[in-house]
């Protein structure tokens, strides 16, 4: 599948490149950005370059991160590209929320593959996030000789729905060793009991509950062996007004207990932050870190 690459900005010591494609999973064009980090543009710099990828909350595009999240001087220090895929697909035909709410359909993917009428046609986010978009970076950017790893040397995170869709999609593929780490903002651990999670999955996925329980990281940390020991890093901050009826954090400590996850979730109340970007662009620099570490990059 061919890509357009519809901008490239000068931004920090690398290039954000904002791109679309037809994608075969959604049926639709799906935008996507990229940040290139320095390194890519160092003659110097010959090792293959890892990949972050970022998933975003209700409402969000590749822009909202791209713009004000700062991952970017965090992706010069450590040397990995950051992929902001969008939160689902978009354009003519494709469905939204009767209500026309911010919380479901367009700008809500909740990053499943849906199977309901009439979403089931082009809500197959789960597969173009995991499966498609990696290849398809990998294809247009690996012909030349300077080699972008968005497929093996990788990490995710997310904000709000995009932190549950990092958990999910990472604990999903834990024995594939998919991911190299996990960690997530104001994710909503526990989708199949707070109402956003209620309304986006009966609306997907159906009222068959036991289809829902496969994408809850609370279901999944219950089901997966811990089998790298790994840590995953979560923040939330205490004035985020979606704290108490949607994220529940204490949640998915209470699922990991017995489990070869507990005391491995690293759940970090944020004393006075909201759910907001000036929460998340905060906490960025703590959780490129940790990702670095992982992707062998210190
Ligand atoms: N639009 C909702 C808020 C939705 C919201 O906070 N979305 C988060 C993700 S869950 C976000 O990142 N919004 C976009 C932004 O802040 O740039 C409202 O008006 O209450």
């Amino acid at each position: 599948m061919s890509i357009t690459i519809n901008k490239e900005l000068a931004s920090c010591g690398g290039r954000l490149i904002k791109l679309s494609h037809e994608s075969i999973s959604t049926h639709t064009k799906m935008d996507v950005n990229i940040y290139l980090p320095k390194q890519f543009y160092d003659d110097t710099h010959s090792a293959p370059i890892p990949t972050l990828y970022y998933l975003s909350g209700l409402t969000c595009s590749p822009e909202n991160a791209s713009e004000k999240a700062f991952w970017q001087p965090q992706a010069d220090k450590y040397g990995f590209a950051v992929v902001f895929p969008d939160t689902s697909p978009r354009g003519e035909g494709v469905a939204t929320d009767p209500e026309n709410s911010w919380d479901f359909g367009i700008g809500a993917g909740f990053y499943v593959n849906a199977t309901e009428s009439p979403y089931v046609k082009h809500y197959h986010m789960y597969d173009y996030v995991h499966k498609e978009l990696p290849v398809v970076l990998n294809d247009h950017f690996n012909k030349a000789s300077k080699r972008v790893d968005f497929t093996e040397n990788i990490s995710i995170t997310g904000h709000s729905m995009g932190g549950y869709g990092a958990l999910a999609g990472f604990l999903r593929n834990i024995s594939d060793n998919k991911y190299k780490s996990c960690s997530a903002f104001a994710p909503i651990v526990n989708p199949s009991a707070v109402l956003w999670g209620e309304k986006a999955f009966s609306g997907y996925l159906g009222s068959d509950k036991s289809t829902w329980l496969e994408y809850d990281p609370c279901e999944l940390i219950k089901k997966t062996e811990n089998i790298k020991n790994s840590i995953l890093l979560i923040h939330v901050g205490t004035n985020d007004p979606f704290l108490k009826n949607q994220l529940k954090p204490e949640n998915i400590l209470e699922a990991s207990k017995g489990t070869s996850w507990e005391n491995k979730i690293d759940v970090k109340l944020a004393v006075g932050f909201d759910h907001s970007y000036y929460f998340i662009s905060t906490f960025v620099p703590e959780h490129a870190e940790f990702h670095a570490k992982a992707l062998g990059l210190i």
